[in-house]
Order: C-alpha cells, then sequence, then structure tokens
C-alpha cells in the first residue's frame, strides 16, 4: 500500500515519501546531536573532553588552550557560571580589604614559622574568601595559605584584622548578598581562617586560595594578587586574580618599573579570570561583570619578546633567567614584579614569558601560588609547564610536589624557550 496523506488520502509520490524519509533521518540525527550536547553540558567537565581532544602536543604532558567558538566557550562558562561569579565577587571584595592595609603604613606584619612575613590584610582576606566559599559551597574542600594559630595566641592582632573583616563590605548589595553578608564574630572569623587546611588531593572540589600572593611586593608598596581557584579532580577548573596595582588597560605596556612604586589608583585595579574551556578575560577591579576576552601576544621576534620574573631573587634564580634570556636572543631587560600579576600580565600579553627557575633544589612551589595563574595563560593561549616540560600537577597535595620551576610562555613558542632552559640547566649541572 502506497502511504497517503492522512489529510487528502490522495496517495504520496514516492519523490515525497523518500524527501520525508531523510527529513526524519536529519531530526532525528539532530537530536541526537542536541541531546549529546546537553548531556555533555550537564557535566562539568565538557571542557576536559575538548582538551583531550585538541590538546597540545608539541610539549611533553602540557595541556594548553584552543580557540574555541564564542558559543561553545560560553556554554563551557554556564557549566561554572556560580564558582565564577562568586570566585570574582569574593576576591573584589577582599581586594578592598588588601587595599585599605595597603594604605596603612603599619601593615601589621608578623613572621610566620618558616620567617616569611604575614600581615593583617593575609588573614583578612583569607577569612572574607573563606566566609564566601562556606556560604555558597558548604561541602567543597579549601587550601589556603594562612592559619589562624598565630591570631588566637595575639588578641591585639586578632582585633585589628576582625574591625578590618566587620568593615568591608560591596558597594552593591546584592553582590554582598551573594556571599552570605558579614562575618558574625571574631570568632567565626578564626574558624573561618582555620578552614583553609585542607590537605588537597586528586579527588573532588578543592578551592585554592592565596588571600596575598607577592606579600613582599605588598609590604614593598609594589605588585601583589589576591587569588583563587576551583579545583575538580585535580585539574583547575575556575581561576581568579584580583591585582589592585596593574593597570586596568589591557594594552597599557608592561613597563620596567611596574613592579616598585606601585599604586592603586588612576585606571589601576583589573581581575583576571578563567573558565576551563572558556577563555581568559580581564576586567576592571570594580566591575567583575565588565569582562572583555584576553590572549597572548604572538611572539613573532623573540628578540622583542618581554620576560617577566619574580623580585625576589630568592624566589627565582635571576642568573639562569637571564642566560635563558640572552640565548634565546631577548634584548630586552627582563620586567620584575612580584606575585601572580606575572601570569596576568603575559596572559594579556603586556608582557611574553614568565620563567621561574628554582633557587633550592628542595623547594616546592604551592599550589596556590600557581592555580589560577596556570589556568589564565592556557586559556588565554599559552602553556605552562615546570623545567622538564611537564603540565603542573595540581593533585599531589598542597604543593605541587611533581613539578621543578614554571615556564609559562605562547604555545606556539613554549618549546623554543622550554628548550632554551633545558640547555642552561644541563651546561649548568655539567659544570657543577
Ligand atoms: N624559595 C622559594 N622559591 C620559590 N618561591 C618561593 C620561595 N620562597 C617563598 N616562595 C613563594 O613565592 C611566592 C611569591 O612569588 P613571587 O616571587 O613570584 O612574588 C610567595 O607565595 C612565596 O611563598 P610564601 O608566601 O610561603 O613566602
Ligand atoms: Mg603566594
Amino acid at each position: 500500500m502506497p502511504n497517503s496523506d492522512p489529510a487528502t488520502h490522495k496517495p504520496q509520490s514516492r519523490h515525497r515519501s523518500t524527501t520525508s524519509l531523510s527529513l526524519r533521518l536529519l531530526l532525528s540525527s539532530f537530536s541526537i546531536l542536541i541531546l549529546a550536547l546537553f548531556s555533555l553540558r550537564a557535566i562539568p567537565r565538557v571542557a576536559l573532553l575538548k582538551n583531550h581532544l585538541f590538546s597540545s602536543s608539541s610539549s611533553a604532558s602540557a595541556s594548553s588552550s584552543v580557540s574555541v567558538s564564542p558559543s561553545t566557550a560560553s556554554t563551557i562558562i554556564m557549566s561554572y557560571a556560580k564558582e565564577l561569579r562568586v570566585a570574582q565577587v569574593a576576591v573584589q571584595r577582599a581586594t578592598l580589604l588588601t587595599k585599605r592595609v595597603f594604605h596603612e603604613k603599619a601593615k601589621g606584619t608578623v613572621d610566620k614559622s618558616d620567617k616569611s612575613p604575614v600581615t593583617i590584610g593575609d588573614f583578612g582576606a583569607q577569612a572574607l574568601i573563606i566566609a564566601a566559599l562556606r556560604h555558597n559551597f558548604p561541602d567543597d574542600a579549601i587550601v589556603a595559605e594562612e592559619e589562624a594559630a598565630q591570631l588566637r595566641a595575639d588578641p591585639n592582632l586578632a582585633d585589628q584584622i576582625w574591625s578590618l573583616v566587620r568593615d568591608t563590605r560591596l558597594p552593591d548589595p546584592a553582590a554582598e548578598e551573594l556571599l552570605g553578608g558579614s562575618v558574625p564574630n571574631l570568632d567565626a572569623m578564626l574558624d573561618l581562617i582555620d578552614r583553609g587546611n585542607s590537605p588537597g588531593g586528586a579527588h573532588g572540589r578543592i578551592w585554592a586560595i592565596d588571600p596575598i600572593d607577592g606579600t613582599k611586593g605588598f609590604l614593598r608598596g609594589g605588585q601583589y594578587a589576591v587569588c583563587l581557584a576551583l579545583l575538580v579532580d585535580g585539574q583547575v577548573q575556575v581561576g581568579v586574580l584580583g591585582c589592585p596595582n596593574l593597570p586596568i588597560d589591557d594594552s597599557a605596556p608592561l613597563s620596567a618599573d611596574i613592579g616598585v612604586d606601585a599604586s592603586d589608583e588612576d585606571g589601576r585595579g583589573v581581575l583576571f579570570s578563567a573558565v576551563r574551556g572558556g577563555g581568559a578575560h580581564s576586567a576592571p577591579l570594580s566591575a567583575p561583570t565588565a569582562a572583555k576576552p584576553i590572549s597572548m601576544r604572538p611572539v613573532s621576534d623573540m628578540t622583542a619578546a618581554t620576560f617577566c620574573e619574580s623580585v625576589e631573587a630568592a624566589h627565582s634564580a635571576h642568573g639562569d633567567q637571564a642566560e635563558i634570556a640572552r640565548r634565546l636572543g631577548i634584548s630586552r631587560p627582563s620586567v620584575r614584579m612580584d606575585s601572580q600579576s606575572k601570569y596576568g600580565s603575559i596572559a594579556r600579553g603586556a608582557g611574553d614569558i614568565y620563567l621561574r627557575l628554582p633557587v633550592k633544589a628542595t623547594y616546592q612551589e604551592k599550589i596556590w601560588d600557581h592555580a589560577a595563574g596556570d589556568l589564565i595563560v592556557r586559556e588565554a593561549g599559552g602553556q605552562v609547564t615546570d623545567v622538564d616540560g611537564k603540565a603542573l600537577d595540581f593533585s599531589v597535595g598542597r604543593t605541587l610536589a611533581n613539578n621543578k620551576g614554571v615556564v609559562a610562555a605562547p604555545a606556539a613558542v613554549h618549546g623554543e624557550v622550554l628548550k632554551a632552559v633545558q640547555d642552561v640547566l644541563r651546561q649548568k649541572s655539567t659544570a657543577a
């Protein structure tokens, strides 16, 4: 029996039935595709699949980002939309506190057990960020740099921090409400600070916080950053860096003196953020939602490249880094600045390369010093590895125990930079 049109009961032509069959086939394949896309979207690890499919093989196991269409990027960002929003606003609020301390002559500095400095700004910012995370994601683990033991033994110091935490509020009531509002009292503040004691690891959701990265820069009046990242099963999925003393303007040149006598006035204060697979963005620190995409600058002429390094010679080997730059033919002097501001600066193409060669063989980098910056650079088109060409491994605890040093550069030239790093290190070990 030929098919008949139910409306007219007239027999349909063969051509029409073939067309409708193809149309049905086309429609069902389309629905399967849509269903597949939706189920991927339901899994926050859609980006992981994308990175797996497209990951660069130019340098060992390091992964770098690839460009995706704006609609794919926004789908990926949607997977972590709440985490991103909370992280951005939590960092913004914490910088309101750090900026107050930055302008004080006395910053309530004490030495930690490892002799590194910590200020009332570090403790206060950590309390505010953890309060926001606990309010929104009570089941997530937290790895944060500071602990409250010293404050419990020093009520005067604890009081100074409490008055800062109590009085720091975002001007936008809705944003403040998103973060859960004020911390109730001093004891609650101390407990919050101590909530950052997770051992880290390869499983589950773990936030990594450095409340003031570059404390030495903060004390000197240089660059510093408030850093927050979300790791899921050991992979960085969200990264946010608040840099109060960097220019808002992504195209502002990286002046040689950017790391000294910094200020947070006159067009300064930038918020970098990234969601894995969704690209990297920057926004004024005062307006986190006004984010614009950023990308690394292509390096067509290595001699004109700008490389960034720590101010502190104890944190990275200036001599080795100068030799690497010489081998690469880089003619400009390095730009020195404290903190993960270096990652943000190369991610937006103000600089090109970030080198962090180990000074002490035994030092293990901390995950909170790199997680956000690593993702932001990779999402801006960069590649980040250690000196052996391995991707930074955030899955082994509070430190990057499987890595030595950091080499961050645009993906296209990372191999060339890494080769220079390895040549210099090989030469040094042969000479020793
Ligand atoms: N020997 C070291 N090598 C590398 N990084 C270090 C060393 N000692 C301290 N750091 C860390 O360097 C970070 C600052 O980096 P930068 O030099 O890029 O500004 C700080 O978080 C600091 O950690 P800590 O806070 O424990 O002192
Ligand atoms: Mg730090």
